[in-house]
């Protein structure tokens, strides 16, 4: 596993815009050397803003959207179309937007699919869907994800794996069930450590003041079920991409100074 490696951006605008130019660099080199890519989508105010820099970026249509693979970190269980749902918001910022392949485009059960209101189910059946997408060159129950994004809760959470519940400490199963979750709405589906270290790349979004001290937390030495955003790393980089103030509590010495 890769040790975390920091970007930090002037403010949450910049760091939205730099990360989507990224993603757009990263997702057109895999698509050029294999022919798709493969993105793990994130909820929340950061992974939302990326997606609408990506939207408003010029160079979005460098991407062959049709080739790309999108799949997400966790979804709020809740019905179908519910603004709420991680899914929702990420059609609105940008995949309504842009030409992708519907069959692509895997985003998990709702409240009102086919599993019903069984989270546990949804999350095995999501679980399945990513078996079935892995090849035999991935050597794992889940596709190798070019990149998977991260939004970094103020309590340290990211995807639905929060502090001491019983999905960050899952060490066999990729996604499962949350039940009781301290951020509403209480039950959730996501993937879980073992699937997020599957991904070549994790990049954890941090911007705003309410970050800091998550970010602080997670990159000083805390474990992953007391700080499940330090437990997330990928097998070639981790990357954390903050803005300055998401970065005002880190020591100094894990990233280099602004130039003066
Ligand atoms: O509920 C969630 O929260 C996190 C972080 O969201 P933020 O608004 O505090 O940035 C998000 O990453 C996760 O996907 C989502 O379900």
């Amino acid at each position: 596993m890769s040790t975390p490696q920091l970007v930090v951006h002037h403010d949450k605008d910049l760091m939205a815009q730099a990360a989507a130019a990224r993603l757009i660099t990263k997702i057109v080199d895999a698509q050029s050397s294999r022919g798709y890519a493969s993105v793990v989508l994130t909820g929340g105010r950061n992974g939302n803003g990326v997606l609408a820099a990506l939207a408003a970026a010029p160079a979005r249509d460098a991407i062959d959207w049709a080739r790309l693979d999108l799949w997400w970190g966790d979804e709020r269980f809740l019905p179908e179309g519910d603004p709420e749902r991680n899914v929702t918001q990420a059609r609105e910022a940008l995949l309504d937007r842009v030409p992708l392949d519907p069959k692509r485009v895997h985003a998990m059960p709702a409240s009102d699919g086919p599993y019903g209101a069984d989270a546990d189910a949804a999350a095995a059946g999501y679980a399945e869907e990513l078996a079935r997408a892995a090849g035999p060159e991935n050597h794992g129950p889940v596709p190798v994800f070019d990149v998977l994004m991260l939004g970094v809760g103020p309590d340290t959470h990211v995807a639905s794996l929060f502090p001491e519940l019983p999905a960050v400490r899952e060490t066999e199963r990729t996604v499962v069930g949350v039940h009781g979750a301290p951020k509403p709405p209480p039950t959730r589906v996501t993937l879980t450590l073992p699937a997020i270290r599957a991904a070549r790349e994790v990049w954890l979004l941090a911007a705003g003041e309410d970050k800091a001290r998550a970010a602080a937390i997670a990159l000083s030495g805390a474990g992953e079920i007391q700080a499940p955003a330090a437990g997330a790393r990928g097998r070639s980089r981790t990357l954390w991409l903050l803005d300055a103030a998401a970065a005002s509590q880190l020591p100094r010495s894990l990233y280099p100074p602004a130039s003066p």
